[in-house]
């Protein structure tokens, strides 16, 4: 358990990633639409987002791209600082700008981990002199993508924001990355039956020269679609939200 902070933590969607994040912090408040899912964690149980609002001033999402849909908005209207997972549900663009304006004005933070993927910093630096493409080709197990095939097969290709479409559970990364370099990245997904980690590459080129960047994650253990890393993530950002030395970008 990282030291207890004096920010009230509130977790929307009580699956794996808010499972492990209540081990490293004290939680204040949590709501699940599975109101069970919430029951081994040491919190209030809200019966609706409303109540966790009141009760909290840093929320969690940890539940669907559709969950930052439907609870952004009123959150961020309240000033409340918002760590989303589901980046996937800022995917459209007018909808992402009315977020991002309406924090600016109420003075809350949004923050957007690295999740599954490394390279953000990379990404960031190399856009001050000009992204030529970014591309991500991501591959899990057949089965945790839902397809029954023999050999590893591509099952998508096109932009992040049809990606997401296609599979709001599992290129939540490739909406970071469209975000972050400022255009709608390409995305490649493959189905294979022989791999057991979720292997996600990011191809970079710009100004700065070029970059490929493999991140082959382990499943975490209670979510297979969702990689171990992605856990981890949140974590760490939320235990140096404090920090006076920052490092990296
Ligand atoms: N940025 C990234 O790198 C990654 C992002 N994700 C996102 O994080 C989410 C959570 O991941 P896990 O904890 O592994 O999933 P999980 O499936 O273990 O838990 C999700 C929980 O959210 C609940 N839920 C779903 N919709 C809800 C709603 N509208 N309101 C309240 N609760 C709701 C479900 O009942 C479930 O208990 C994923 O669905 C995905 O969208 C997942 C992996 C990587
Ligand atoms: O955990 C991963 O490998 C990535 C993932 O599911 C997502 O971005 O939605």
């Amino acid at each position: 358990m990282f030291k207890v902070m004096l920010m009230k933590i509130g977790i929307i969607g009580c699956g794996n990633i808010a499972h492990n994040i209540a081990k490293s912090f004290q939680v204040q408040a949590v709501y699940d639409v599975v109101m069970s899912k919430c029951e081994d964690i040491d919190a209030n149980v809200c019966n609706n987002v409303d109540e966790l609002i009141d009760e909290c001033d840093f929320i969690v999402e940890a539940a669907s791209p559709q969950a930052v849909i439907d609870y952004a908005p009123k959150i961020i209207e309240k000033g409340k600082d918002m760590l989303i997972m589901s980046v996937g549900g800022l995917a459209d663009v007018k909808f992402r700008e009315k977020i991002f304006t309406l924090a600016r004005k109420n003075g809350a933070h949004i923050y957007l981990p690295s999740g599954a993927i490394g390279g953000i910093d990379l990404i960031k630096s190399a856009k001050v002199a000009g992204l030529k493409k970014v591309t991500l080709r991501s591959t899990k197990n057949s089965k945790t993508l839902g397809y029954d095939v023999k050999e590893r097969t591509l099952v998508f290709k096109g932009k992040a924001s049809e990606a997401i479409k296609k599979f709001p559970k599992s290129v939540n990364v490739s909406v970071l990355l469209s975000i972050v370099a400022g255009m709608d990245i390409d995305v490649e997904v493959y189905a294979d039956p022989d791999v057991k980690e979720n292997i996600h590459e990011i191809l970079v080129e710009g100004d700065f020269g070029e970059a490929e960047i493999r991140v082959r994650n382990k499943p975490s253990p209670q979510n297979p679609k969702t990689s171990y890393l992605a856990v981890l993530s949140p974590i760490y950002l939320i235990s140096s939200l404090n920090d006076v030395i920052r490092m990296g970008v």
